[in-house]
């Protein structure tokens, strides 16, 4: 989590109240307490700040919380304190200028956290005193850990999509929320109100997370999902936000016109109806025994979702109930969040040693005492680069913090520092690639240093493993085991080798039989007529992922066309901005690899985006978009049509099979209607993209 801490000086940490701790600064007690209440609200404000504007928390969720905790404690106990615009009488923060604000009709509200059984029985005594002849029955729905949205329908029709915000103002991201592909455009179904608010989690799954995070320049890599959700949609340019796999669970109505729902569970069904993914493990519970159970199932089973929750989200059943208890504060009294503690586990740090990537990147790792983090032994987490361990000041010897969450690789969080005895040792990367001796070199401005040396055996090792890994070659009969074999005998030394490797050369590998040697080359063989964009995101350059790959290739159709490009033109196409623009750029400058591309063509690879060759649903179709789209960029929906397997058309034409007609069609509809062309609307292009769209 190499965000975590940046820039901000560490909190000071402080449990309670305790006036021993407060007699020893100067002047009256209450003075203290002010200026230290003014001190614990700066603090928060300026987290935030950082969590919800920047994308970027300076804090752990930890640490947050236990600063609001402390303020709450010191404003219960001295009410004369509190002030309206306290941070614990507000949720999150106000929108930033440059994007429109949308001022919600019914505000956002957060929710009050239970961290234990006997927080959540409080906070169902405080409801039942308030109604106590009501018998309640709740729905439990898991927390999904991403950003809630409200999304308003005019007639059945999206018409804005806006951020929590203060929770009485948000941003307006409707471009951007159109681009998520779970959020439906339009409601289905006969059951329609005219208007109707419905809020939700916008949410990115583990997995595109960590794919993410691999293309991003490790100076800003993206602290967990939650921010990558939160920065993917908070995007100036609604195609960026297009690329970045964001999904969708419905939980909530704000309001509805003309029409009545007696139950949140019958608020579910509804959306379900509509069309509005929601949550496969909500659950009704009549008892808070099972309420209890429900917490307790998810706590274990989490980590077997693909996206990442925080903890349950329990809401009380009837409308009429939820009416009547009403809010205090920021927190509905209806509902309440019970909330996992951090995965966090203290260990020690024995030491730190590097391994070199496939490009060449020198990765620090932390050699951990063994330890066991919800029932998995860590004894070895990532630590990102050279500035990060200075940023984080972790030395070898420390007790440090180290957390597992989801699918995530285990991270260092930070060192202990009370449990420092003097005998730690600062670290420094060294001088030279422990694999071949190759001093290292850093680049400016970067956190990143790198092994220069193309010839460098873990380099080239590493950068084997990727090349027949599944997004790219998908050589699937040789492994890891198998690419260090084949390195190590010396038959490949640079990827193009594979393409000559012989059945008598594998025979003479250990443990290989012919069948396997026959296997592998069949392989081989067959990863020749892998697509333009798998070659291009197996080969090694900085900062490509498959993503990238994909939108490189369908913006220059051809190898030679992208060689030729621009810096410029590279960093132009949507989605792929200067870092992996200038990566790219710099790889095709450099003489060996275009030597290695020449060869790859002689071996007979397609270095070029054959579109044929993208076997998809729609391949064989042609299709044509004449007018404004409202949901998507034309630029969009045709790179979806393309990665779909489909054709852009260039004309009307007889051959023509679909012209797409959005806002104001130019003359090009009168053209196809006289072709007989079929022409469709927008919606019919998003249910045929929906229809075929592998998650
Ligand atoms: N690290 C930091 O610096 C920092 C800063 C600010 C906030 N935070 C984190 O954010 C929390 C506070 O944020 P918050 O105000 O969004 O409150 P919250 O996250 O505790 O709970 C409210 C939110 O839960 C979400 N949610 C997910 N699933 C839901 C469901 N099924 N039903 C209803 N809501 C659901 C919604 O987005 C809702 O807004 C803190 O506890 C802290 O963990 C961290
Ligand atoms: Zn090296």
């Amino acid at each position: 989590m190499s965000d975590v801490y940046e820039g901000q000086e560490e909190p000071e940490l402080k449990n309670s109240t305790t006036p021993s701790a407060l007699r020893q600064e100067e002047g009256s007690e209450e003075e203290r307490l002010e200026t230290h209440v003014a001190q614990l609200r700066h603090q928060i404000e300026e987290a935030n700040y950082q969590y919800y504007i920047k994308d970027n928390p300076t804090l752990t969720d930890a640490e947050y919380d236990q600063l609001m905790i402390e303020l709450q404690t010191i404003e219960h106990e001295h009410p004369e304190l509190q002030t309206p615009d306290s941070p614990t009488q507000r949720v999150g923060t106000g929108p930033v200028q440059d994007v429109p604000q949308h001022r919600h009709p019914l505000p956002m509200l957060s929710l009050a956290n239970a961290r234990s059984e006997q927080e959540l029985r409080d906070w169902h005594k405080r409801a039942q005193n308030i109604l106590p002849d009501a018998t309640f029955s709740y729905v439990c729905e898991l927390k999904i850990d991403g950003l809630a949205m409200a999304l308003t329908y005019g007639k059945g029709r999206l018409q804005i999509g806006a951020s929590r915000g203060d929770g009485l103002v948000g941003e307006d991201w409707t471009p951007n929320v159109r681009t998520v592909r779970t959020i439906p455009q339009k409601l289905r179904g006969d059951n329609i109100p005219s208007k109707v608010e419905v809020r939700g989690e916008i949410y990115m799954p583990i997995q595109s997370f960590e794919k993410l995070n691999e293309e991003m320049s490790d100076d800003r890599l993206f602290a967990n999902p939650r921010n990558a959700a939160a920065g993917s949609l908070r995007q100036k340019d609604p195609r960026i936000t297009s690329t970045r796999n964001l999904s969708f669970f419905g939980y909530q109505i704000g309001y509805v016109d003309g029409m009545r729902i007696n139950s949140h569970w019958e608020t579910l069904e509804l959306l379900r109806q509509w069309g509005f993914p929601v949550n496969p493990h909500v659950q009704q519970a009549s008892t808070l025994e099972e309420v209890m159970d429900y917490c307790k199932k998810w706590e274990k089973e989490r980590f077997n979702l693909p996206y990442e929750i925080d903890g349950v989200v329990i809401k009380i059943n009837d409308l009429a109930h939820q009416e009547e208890l009403g809010t205090v504060a920021r927190d509905p009294r209806w509902a309440i969040a019970f909330k996992y503690p951090p995965i966090q586990v203290a260990t020690q740090l024995l030491d730190i040693r590097v391994n070199v990537g496939r490009t060449g990147s020198i990765n620090p790792w932390a050699v951990l005492e063994p330890i066991n983090i919800r029932g998995v032994t860590v004894s070895r987490a990532s630590l990102h680069n050279e500035g990060d361990i200075q940023r984080k000041d972790l030395r070898i010897g420390d007790w440090v913090l180290v957390q597992r969450a989801g699918e995530v690789i285990p991270q260092v969080v930070k060192p202990v520092l009370e449990r420092r005895s003097g005998k730690e040792e600062v670290y420094r990367l060294p001088d030279q690639c422990p694999f071949c001796q190759t001093p290292i070199i850093r680049i400016p401005d970067q956190a990143m240093a790198y092994c220069p040396n193309k010839e460098c055996p873990e380099r080239i090792l590493q950068s084997v493993i990727h090349f027949v890994s599944k997004g790219a070659m998908d050589i699937e009969t040789i492994g890891e085991k198998m690419s260090k074999q084949l390195v190590d005998a010396g038959y490949i030394k640079s990827l193009s080798d594979f393409y000559h490797l012989t059945e008598e050369q594998l025979l003479a590998l250990e443990g290989v039989k012919k069948k396997s040697a026959d296997n592998m080359l069949a392989a081989i063989e067959a990863s020749k007529k892998r697509p333009f964009w798998h070659i291009l995101f197996g080969l090694n350059i900085r900062y490509i992922g498959e993503k990238s790959a994909q939108l490189l290739a369908t913006a220059f159709g051809d190898i030679d066309s992208l060689a030729h490009a621009s810096a410029e033109e590279i960093i132009k196409v949507p989605g792929v901005g200067p870092e992996i623009g200038q990566s790219v750029y710099n790889w095709l400058q450099d003489t060996d690899n275009l030597a290695l591309i020449d060869r790859l063509r002689a071996a007979g690879l397609t270095l070029k985006e054959d579109r044929v060759e993208i076997n998809g649903p729609l391949t064989g179709q042609s299709f044509l978009i004449t007018g404004r789209l409202q949901a998507m960029t034309r630029a969009a929906a045709e790179e979806e049509i393309t990665l779909l397997g489909g054709k852009i058309a260039t004309g009307v034409s007889k051959a023509l099979n679909h012209l797409i007609v959005g806002e104001d069609p130019g003359s090009k509809l009168a053209k196809a209607q006289k072709a007989g062309v079929p022409t469709h609307d927008e919606e019919w292009l998003i249910d045929l993209l929906k229809q075929h769209r592998e998650d």
